[in-house]
């Protein structure tokens, strides 16, 4: 299979890497395109294909991935539409808040089109993506899970969760952020150097994450290891919910919510 990434931008960029050390394809079947290409020298060094030309990818792959900003698929779509064809493409489109029905109506075809919603991680193949499909049959949702596999994990969810996809797996990584910044803010206050403290607070929140995924525990089951009776940990527990702690989180993953589906 041949792979073009119409939007050679963060994403598209970090897709194309992903694949490449994944070595799920070879970088000669990767195309990426953008218009100002300059920025895509590092792939072309790599040997994927590297232009500005949307139809002759098309024309060239199998999949096409669509990374381009949400203003401007309906250009890229409008360029490309008379190459898609039904019977050999599959579009995959990581655009936030385009519906697969407004896809195929831009493309007034039928086309296998797959949504996909991943994260920043995805540069270092540590996304969570979740997957929606339509028109698509089992094994070409199967090839693009295998190929976001390779970039982290994957679900396939129906496309009516995909705005809360969107907040809980992408917003995601920013919610984890501001409380890693949180920890390293408190972590100088009680004595550590920042670099020292962005450390300590960002390994234990992986390593809180991996003991979840790993062991298929339950976050309240590993706080009860930590909490000794009349100990620290539960008396900065106890604070942080008296301050609206897990409140806070949830009204916030709400307030992302209703915005993206306003
Ligand atoms: N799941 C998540 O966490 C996130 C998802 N996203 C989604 O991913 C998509 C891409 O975002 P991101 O990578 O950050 O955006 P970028 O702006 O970094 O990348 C988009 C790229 O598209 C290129 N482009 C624009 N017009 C065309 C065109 N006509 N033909 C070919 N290439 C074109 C631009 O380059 P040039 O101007 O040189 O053409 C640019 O490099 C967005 O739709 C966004 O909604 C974004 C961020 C996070
Ligand atoms: O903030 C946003 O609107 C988008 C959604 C996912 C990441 N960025």
């Amino acid at each position: 299979m041949k792979i073009a990434i119409l939007g050679g931008g963060n994403l598209g960029t970090a897709i194309a890497e992903g694949i490449i050390n994944s070595g799920f394809c070879q970088a000669a079947d990767i195309t990426v395109t953008k218009r100002q290409t300059a920025t895509l020298k590092h792939l072309a060094d790599l040997g994927c294909n590297v232009y500005s030309d949307n139809v002759k990818a098309v024309k060239n792959s199998d999949i096409i991935i669509l990374a381009v900003k949400p203003y401007n698929y309906q250009i890229v779509i409008d360029e490309v539409k008379a190459a898609l064809n039904t019977k050999k493409h599959v579009l995959v489109s990581v655009i936030t808040g385009v519906w697969i029905n407004d896809l195929q109506k831009a493309i007034a075809k039928k086309l296998a089109v797959v949504r996909a919603m991943p994260n920043t991680a995805i540069a270092i193949q540590q996304s969570m993506t979740c997957i929606a499909a339509q028109d698509a049959n089992h094994e070409q949702i199967e090839y693009i899970r295998n190929l976001f596999n390779q970039l982290g994990r994957t679900v396939v969810i129906d496309e009516q969760l995909m705005d809360a996809a969107t907040v809980l797996g992408a917003c995601g990584t920013a919610y984890a952020m501001r409380y890693i910044r949180a920890n390293i803010q408190g972590g100088i206050e009680i004595g550590f150097d920042a670099k020292t403290a962005s450390l300590i607070a960002a390994q234990t929140v992986l390593g809180a994450a991996e003991l979840l995924i790993k062991t298929d525990s339950h976050p309240e089951k590993e706080i009860d290891k930590v909490t000794t009776p009349k100990g620290c940990t539960i008396a900065g527990l106890n604070e942080m919910e008296h301050q609206g702690f897990s409140s806070s989180l949830i009204q916030g993953i709400n307030a992302s919510y209703k915005k993206i589906t306003k």
